[in-house]
């Protein structure tokens, strides 16, 4: 389980954040906060820079600068409670083939809480994994494994869920079941920052807008009606 977090108006702040990959500038002086119950959507083109500012945000990329800050507090001081109350799901389902959705999951879930394999089942029948759950991964469809993936979700405690391309994939059914997921996730209190070309059916988003292309690293911060918002 999750330890109480600090009391603060805001899980993350981002403050003039700048990043550059290969010469090129991804984004400059993007300015933000994630705050509880609220949903965020970075969104731009192929290459713009969204998978690369969800792994800034997760701690698995240093390439950046500016600040960020944790619950109030400059977030290099205190790496443990971001990494307890971060869960962050990349755009590859990050699953290993020779394991099967039921061995995939426990070690999903692992380590964060004592689950049994009854309800890892119903999990697994709940994703549409039922008659999959013991077959190896490698023998299932892309979004099949993508499910697998998004199972986790329904154990995840984290106050902040990184999302990249969490839809890929998936049938209209299982696109339709996610967005519950996370409608539902953001009405108990939770936040959520996901990358997705899909246009999801969820109200009330924040969203980010990243580059338009070669050469124009504009970045944006559209507020509709979530966060404090700063740009530039
Ligand atoms: N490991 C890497 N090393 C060097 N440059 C990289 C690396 N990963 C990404 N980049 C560069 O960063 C740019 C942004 O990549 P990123 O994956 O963040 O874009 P994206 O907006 O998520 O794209 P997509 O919509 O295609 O998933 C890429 O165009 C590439 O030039």
């Amino acid at each position: 389980m999750t330890e109480p977090l600090q009391q603060a108006d805001h899980l993350l702040k981002a403050q003039r954040l700048e990043c550059e990959r290969d010469g090129r500038t991804l984004f400059r002086d993007l300015s933000f906060s994630i705050v509880p119950g609220t949903l965020t959507r970075v969104e731009g083109p192929n290459g713009s820079g969204k998978t690369t500012l969800l792994r800034i945000l997760a701690g698995l990329n240093d390439n950046w600068s500016g600040h960020i800050h944790w619950c109030g507090r400059p977030r290099h001081k205190q790496w443990d409670s971001v990494r307890r109350n971060t869960l962050y799901l990349g755009h590859r389902p990050g699953i290993k083939g020779v394991l099967t959705p039921m061995e995939n999951l426990q070690a999903l879930v692992a380590g964060r809480q004592a689950v049994s394999r009854d309800v890892l089942s119903r999990a697994l029948v709940q994703v549409g994994l039922g008659p999959w759950q013991n077959v190896p991964c490698e023998h299932l469809s892309a979004g099949q494994k993508r499910r697998v993936a998004l199972a986790r979700l329904l154990f995840a405690d984290e106050p902040l869920w990184l999302l990249d391309e969490a839809f890929t994939a998936l049938d209209v059914e299982a696109v339709a079941a996610v967005e519950r997921l996370l409608a539902d996730r953001v009405r108990d209190g939770g936040a959520v920052v996901m990358t997705t070309h899909h246009q999801p059916a969820l109200d009330d988003m924040q969203r980010i807008l990243l580059g338009h292309g070669p050469g124009q690293p504009a970045a944006e911060v559209s507020d509709e009606p979530v966060a404090e918002v700063s740009h530039g």
